[in-house]
């Protein structure tokens, strides 16, 4: 018999419940991440206005709520993952003050959103993590960048690893500054790969094939290439050359991209402008 405690388990054996407030794209992303690793969905409560999200979430077999009044004067969960938008946060935040005082732990996944505002918002000297997590949590292949603030305690900590663990990956860095790096690059990232995968699909139908195809190729190309990054010994400089012959196919493409770094440039842009952003988003 496998005894092995899981993440899951934990999240199960603790009496906390889940609290999830804005269940949009990035909440109902997490949301299906944890339910499909075997977070108890009868621990979860999701907070979401919207009728039409408020049925897909119940849909999960979490329990749904219109609106911050409706659980307020019930338990307080272990863990708020507030998942609305940065313009909101605070004020939406200010409706669960009385949790910060009885031990729940705030994780924000608002770009921008400061630790300061989100402590301002709540009163007191709150328990604070803000996030930065990604779409991909949706299918358990997530990339979520947390930084906490000095009251969230070890447990408090790995309870809200566990629980984010079950939506992909999950990293904690020291420097809240960082988070608008952090944003450029994965939050906003599975945009720019979409992207990338339209285009390669248009340019394959540009090119003659049937766009179906084309968009399969580019689809599997790219998932296979970034499992081939994740998993082979070789790092991506050296998986890049393996595909490169001399005077090749991929050595005339790639001079394309390549020459005088362009793509290299043009990405260094796309992540400064995401970043400062973020940035921009926290004076707001
Ligand atoms: N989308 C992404 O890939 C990522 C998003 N984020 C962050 O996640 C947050 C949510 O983004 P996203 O999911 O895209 O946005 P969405 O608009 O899809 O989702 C936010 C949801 O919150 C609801 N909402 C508004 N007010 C309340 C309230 N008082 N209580 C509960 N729910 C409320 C909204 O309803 P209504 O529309 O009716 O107002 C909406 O359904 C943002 O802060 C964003 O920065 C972070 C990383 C990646
Ligand atoms: O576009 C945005 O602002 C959010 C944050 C990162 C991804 N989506």
């Amino acid at each position: 018999m496998n005894t092995e405690i899981t993440g899951s388990d934990r999240i199960a054996q603790s009496n906390g419940r889940v609290l999830l407030v804005g269940c949009g794209n990035m909440g109902f992303a997490m949301l299906r991440g944890w339910i499909e690793k075997g977070i108890p969905a009868n621990r979860i409560d999701v907070v979401e206005p919207n009728d039409d999200l408020r049925k897909r979430a119940a849909s999960t077999g979490a329990s749904v709520h219109a609106s911050a009044e409706d659980m307020t004067g019930g338990e307080a969960p272990a863990m708020a993952i507030m998942a609305v938008k940065p313009q909101v946060m605070a004020k939406v935040l200010e409706s669960y003050r009385g949790f910060a005082t009885r031990g729940t732990t705030f994780v924000s996944v608002a770009a921008g959103t400061l630790i300061e505002t989100i402590e301002k918002a709540l009163g007191g000297k709150p328990s604070v993590i803000r996030c930065m997590p990604n779409t991909p949590a949706f299918i358990g292949e997530g990339m979520m960048v947390c930084v906490a603030n000095e009251k969230v305690e070890d447990a408090d900590k790995a309870q809200c690893e566990t629980l984010l663990s079950a939506g992909g990956k999950v990293a904690f860095v020291e420097e809240e500054s960082m988070m608008d790096a952090v944003t450029g690059v994965s939050g906003s990232g599975p945009a720019y790969v979409f992207h990338f995968i339209e285009s390669l699909s248009a340019a394959g139908a540009a090119a003659g094939l049937p766009p179906e195809l084309s968009e399969e190729l580019a689809i599997q190309t790219v998932y296979g290439a970034a499992k081939l990054a994740r998993e082979a010994d070789e790092d991506p400089t050296q998986l890049r050359k393996n595909v490169t012959s001399p005077n090749g196919t991929t050595a005339a493409g790639l001079s394309v991209m390549m020459t005088d770094d362009r793509l290299r440039t043009m990405i260094e842009e796309v992540v400064n402008a995401a970043a400062d952003r973020s940035r921009e988003l926290a004076k707001d």
